[in-house]
């Protein structure tokens, strides 16, 4: 191949500061070193995380950097001993690695892997805690790292949502809570994520999935919806008088701490648990009286929805190929890189589930 071992060049969006419209820019990126892949990538979708790194709220936010985590390319090049790819594959991009040797990976209780989280928390590569971007030879960080496995023939303009927002609804739902049939499950937040949270539920056979949006528009025909602009009681009491008693599982997606506490106490004493899968800003926390973990409600989070990615994420692709789980219906808009500003200014405005962007228009 050409370019292998190459310096090469390509146009990224870039987040100079936080805040500031992103620049797309010509970007040099280094060849990959051993263990490493360099991808070209496709499509790619917004998440709401991206909206929080880039507005200053992360405390692992670095800039410059180069935003984005929901994506789907093809392998450029790799470098040396990678063997689980090869420049053509198709690969979705995942934040959560899975080494498969570390103590969490071997562990068998949880999907967060501890290989290279170190390094992806201040953007740069493991091997040498270099980024690999630079422009005119400034660098440019990395953000949430990277890792890859291959699938088969699926359309990268809709599957890069697998890399994010549907797995992680879905296996807040099937790994975290486990939810079982008929329970009463309440959804706080429907964006992608809550809407994939409803979506596992229902297969899961919930019996009652109760949405709570602030946004009526994303009141979906197969949820109970409550908006809780039109109550004067607190949230967590409307859902209580509702379900009798509170609901068996509860899902936080938006990333408020406030909502996360209601999340909790609309909870049914005694067994109901609560999913924060909300991501909330640097030096916010969450409290309750300790009382409502006494009389046994479970408060539980959850990444990537307990999905582990290697081993797991073409499972999902060959669901989605089987029609087994939605994701085209998440896609509100699609636009080019070089609309990225529009794209997030749409996700503020209602209306927006996932704008993908293709990268090479
Ligand atoms: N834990 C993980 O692995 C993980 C993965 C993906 C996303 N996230 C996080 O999940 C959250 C949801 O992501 P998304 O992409 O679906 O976001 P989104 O912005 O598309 O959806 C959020 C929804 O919450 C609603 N909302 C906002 N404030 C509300 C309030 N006070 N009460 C009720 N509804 C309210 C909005 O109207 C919107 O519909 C974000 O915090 C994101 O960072 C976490
Ligand atoms: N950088 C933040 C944490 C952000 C966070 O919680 N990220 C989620 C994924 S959000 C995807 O849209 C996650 O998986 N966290 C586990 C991990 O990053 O290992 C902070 O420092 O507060
Ligand atoms: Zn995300
Ligand atoms: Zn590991």
């Amino acid at each position: 191949m050409a370019t292998q071992g190459q310096v090469i060049t390509c146009k990224a969006a870039v987040a100079w500061e936080p805040n500031k419209p992103l620049v797309i820019e010509d970007v040099q990126v280094a060849p990959p070193q051993a263990g490493e892949v360099r991808v070209k990538i496709l499509y790619t979708a917004l998440c709401h995380t991206d909206a929080y790194t880039w507005g200053g709220k992360d405390p692992e936010g670095l800039f410059p950097c180069i935003l984005g985590h929901e994506a789907a390319g093809i392998v450029e090049s790799v470098g040396e001993g990678v063997t689980i790819v090869q420049p053509g594959d198709h690969v979705i991009p995942c934040y959560q690695a899975e080494c498969g040797e570390c103590k969490f990976c071997k562990s068998g209780k949880t999907n967060l892997c501890g290989k290279v989280r170190a390094a992806t928390g201040v953007g740069v590569m493991m091997s040498d805690r270099k980024s690999r971007f630079s422009i005119n030879g400034k660098p440019i960080y990395h953000f949430m790292g990277t890792s890859t496995f291959s699938q088969p023939k699926a359309p990268l303009e809709k599957v890069c949502l697998l890399g994010c927002g549907v797995p992680t609804g879905l296996g807040a739902v099937w790994n975290t809570a486990k939810v079982e049939a008929g329970s009463i499950v309440a959804i706080f937040g429907l964006g992608t994520v809550g809407l994939a949270v409803a979506e596992g539920a229902k297969t899961a056979g919930a019996s009652r999935i109760i949405g709570i949006d602030i946004d009526s528009k994303k009141n979906l025909e197969s949820t109970e919806f409550v908006n809780p602009k039109d109550h004067e009681k607190p949230i967590q009491q409307v859902l209580v008088d509702l379900t009798d008693g509170g609901v068996d599982y509860s899902f936080e997606c938006i990333g408020n701490v406030s909502v996360m506490r209601a999340a909790l106490e609309c909870c049914h004493k005694g067994w109901g648990t609560s999913v924060i899968v909300g991501v909330a800003a640097s030096g916010q926390e969450i409290s309750t009286r300790p009382f409502q973990l006494v009389t046994g409600r479970v408060w539980k989070g959850t990444a990537f929805g307990g999905f582990k990615s290697r081993s797991q994420v073409p499972w999902l692709v060959e669901k989605y190929l089987k029609k087994e789980i939605k994701v085209d219906e998440y896609i509100t808009h699609t636009l080019t890189l070089g609309e990225i500003n529009k794209a997030f200014d749409l996700m503020h405005e209602g209306g927006c589930l996932r704008c993908v962007l293709s990268t090479d228009a």
